[in-house]
């Protein structure tokens, strides 16, 4: 579905993304991990085309999307979330998941339907007439997450959904991402730290370290992996759940 090749970018003398190449199949969940600054989220913002590459090429099912706007990349079936979460703080949360849905439509009631719809899915119907920024982290996250979905993604990238929740809610959103890809076909990647998540969710998983990628493969083989271990899992193998 997605096949990026050879992808690099530099930031002055930082190496922040370096020589990368990986493919996601059709109706997976695929996890990137990592450790901080290993150029997870800049891997991320290549392909969505929130900055532009240096080197490499992203495919799209039959589109190239290298060098495409943002705009373009998401109107091909392309959502993401944004690590740090940025609702429009003064709109409701109604307002902001309109956001998503409005390219999606030629009419405005067929978006606001729209839009209703995904704010039921997540169980924000009672914050709907809610401002943005007051919600705490764990509906922030949600809303993110429906913002996202209103774009109609056939593929959507999760940068860190689980950051900053509780044990209850972890075990929310890694229900409702396996409900987006089983029952509604979404093709998932994510990058994500909570490693107990990554391990229960994703079939196959890259792992990042100072723009390299240190290693690919299933649960198992990359939180067994000796190199894994050192470089980015250290005592949190046992916690991993591996
Ligand atoms: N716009 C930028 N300008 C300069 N350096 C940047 C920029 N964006 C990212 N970097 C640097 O690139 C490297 C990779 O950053 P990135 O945010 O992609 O890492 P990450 O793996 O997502 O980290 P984290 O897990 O902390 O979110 C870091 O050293 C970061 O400081």
């Amino acid at each position: 579905m997605l096949t990026v090749q050879n992808l690099s970018k530099r930031f002055g003398g930082l190496l922040a993304v370096d020589d990368i190449s990986f493919e996601i199949q059709k109706g997976e969940i695929f996890g990137i991990i990592g450790p901080n600054g290993a150029g997870k989220t800049t891997l991320f913002n290549l392909i969505t085309g929130n900055i532009p590459s240096d080197k490499g090429q992203v495919r799209f099912q039959d589109h190239v999307i290298t060098g495409k706007k943002p705009h373009q990349i998401a109107s091909l079936g392309i959502g993401r979330t944004f690590q740090m979460v940025k609702p429009f703080g003064g709109l409701t949360v109604e307002q902001n998941v309109m956001m998503g849905a409005l390219p999606r439509h030629k009419l405005f009631a067929d978006a606001q339907k729209a839009a209703n719809e995904v704010i039921d899915r997540l169980g924000l119907k009672p914050y709907a007439r809610e401002e943005a920024r007051a919600l705490p982290v764990g509906l922030k996250k949600k809303l993110e997450l429906a913002r996202a979905l209103a774009t109609q993604p056939s593929l959507l990238f999760l940068d860190e959904v689980m950051g900053g929740l509780n044990p209850t809610e972890v075990q929310e959103m890694m229900a409702l991402i396996r409900s987006l890809n089983r029952d509604q076909g979404i093709t998932i990647c994510m990058i994500e730290h909570v490693m107990a998540a990554v391990v229960a969710l994703c079939e196959r998983i890259v792992v990042l370290q100072q723009g390299r990628k240190l290693a690919e493969g299933t649960a198992s083989e990359v939180t067994g992996n000796p190199e894994v271990i050192k470089a980015y899992l250290g005592g949190d193998v046992a916690h991993a759940g591996a």
